[in-house]
């Protein structure tokens, strides 16, 4: 699954970005999203549930993901296959190019189609591009419904080969060690907290923190879960940090907002099997165990519950964009 190169491969093709695949994408969009917002200055990728975000768009063209040359098929509940191109927040807003649907390496889909929409993104212009998911709480501090301002991750996959820079440069003037300790904005992350404020958000509804990527499809092992915690994630998913590559490869300033839709870590929640047996040949009663399991569909109705505050929050973030230089 992972893009691991064979020798077989040809530098423009080991990462589905070769410069006649890109001018095929940018033609079709040029034939059907209007000149005044064909170079969106900001782009959004809508984390699971989370495609009502775009719902803001004014003067909004959809293209059908179907249409694009390169783009794949989002087939997770959740996710759509259109990107969105419109204008967002107040006053006249700000061009914007919202992805209504990601693609995830479990899907079946190559790192390479993964990160190929943020390839476009930085083709058309995109400075500033706004990632969302949802993920499960490592942090027992992190209630169910908090946002998370991530400010680093730790990607196991990409310490074991599994990652979408891999491969041949596809462009000469990219470094070929990207350093990545500065991957999330400072001034973005700020400027959210800021954009809380003047929301009068909650303290506790916004959050810093840790992501882990993680390749799914299976949610996380109890042991799992401990084991990213003492890692020093805060949260984990099984998206976003391709796309963070591939953003900051293109130079793009990178912010990731994580919806917390459900607790990995649930402290305490181990119980002894041999506790519980000899609690039982003693005759005393057991306190039953619960059995906690987190499902896609309690991920999508976190996402429509929290949605607003999302969309909310990414339209005042964009308010406080300081102009382009
Ligand atoms: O990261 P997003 O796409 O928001 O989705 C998250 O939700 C899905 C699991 O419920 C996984 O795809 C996980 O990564
Ligand atoms: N684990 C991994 N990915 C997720 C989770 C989780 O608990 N919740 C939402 N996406």
């Amino acid at each position: 699954m992972a893009d691991f190169i064979t020798t077989s491969q040809k530098p423009s093709d080991s990462r589905g970005s070769s410069s006649t695949l890109m001018t095929e994408t940018l033609q079709v969009l040029k034939e059907i999203v209007p000149p005044e917002l064909q170079n969106p200055r900001v782009g959004i990728i809508c984390g699971s549930g989370l495609s009502g975000l775009a719902a803001s768009l004014r003067q909004s063209v959809l293209v059908q993901y179907e249409k694009l040359p390169g783009f794949v098929q989002s087939t997770v509940p959740g996710h759509k296959s259109a990107l969105a191109f419109g204008l967002m927040g107040s006053g006249a807003g700000i061009p914007v190019v919202a992805m209504l649907g990601r693609f995830h390496p479990y899907e079946g889909h190559k790192l390479s189609s993964v990160v190929y929409p943020v390839r476009v993104m930085g083709a058309i212009g995109v400075k500033d591009i706004f990632i969302t998911n949802a993920a499960g709480a490592l942090n027992p501090a992190l209630a169910v419904g908090t946002i998370v301002v991530v400010h680093d991750h730790i990607a196991l996959p990409n310490l074991t080969g599994m990652n979408p820079l891999l491969g041949p440069q596809i462009d000469p003037s990219f470094p070929r060690f990207l350093p990545i300790s500065d991957a999330y904005s400072r001034s973005l992350r700020k400027l959210v907290f800021h954009a809380a404020h003047q929301l009068s958000m909650n303290r506790d509804a916004l959050a810093e923190g840790t992501y882990a990527w993680v390749s799914g499809p299976t949610y996380e092992t109890p042991a799992e879960g401990r084991f990213l915690r003492a890692a020093g994630a805060d949260v984990v998913g099984m998206s976003t940090v391709p796309e963070v590559l591939a953003a900051r490869e293109e130079g793009m300033n990178v912010l990731v907002l994580s919806l917390v839709t459900n607790a990995v870590v649930i402290p305490a929640s181990y119980k002894s099997v041999r506790e519980e047996v000899e609690t039982e040949i003693a005759g005393n009663l057991i306190e039953p165990v619960i059995d906690e399991k987190v499902s896609h569909e309690e991920v999508l109705a976190l996402g429509k519950m929290k949605g607003d505050l999302m969309k909310s929050l990414v339209a005042k973030v964009l308010d406080l964009l300081p102009p382009p230089v």
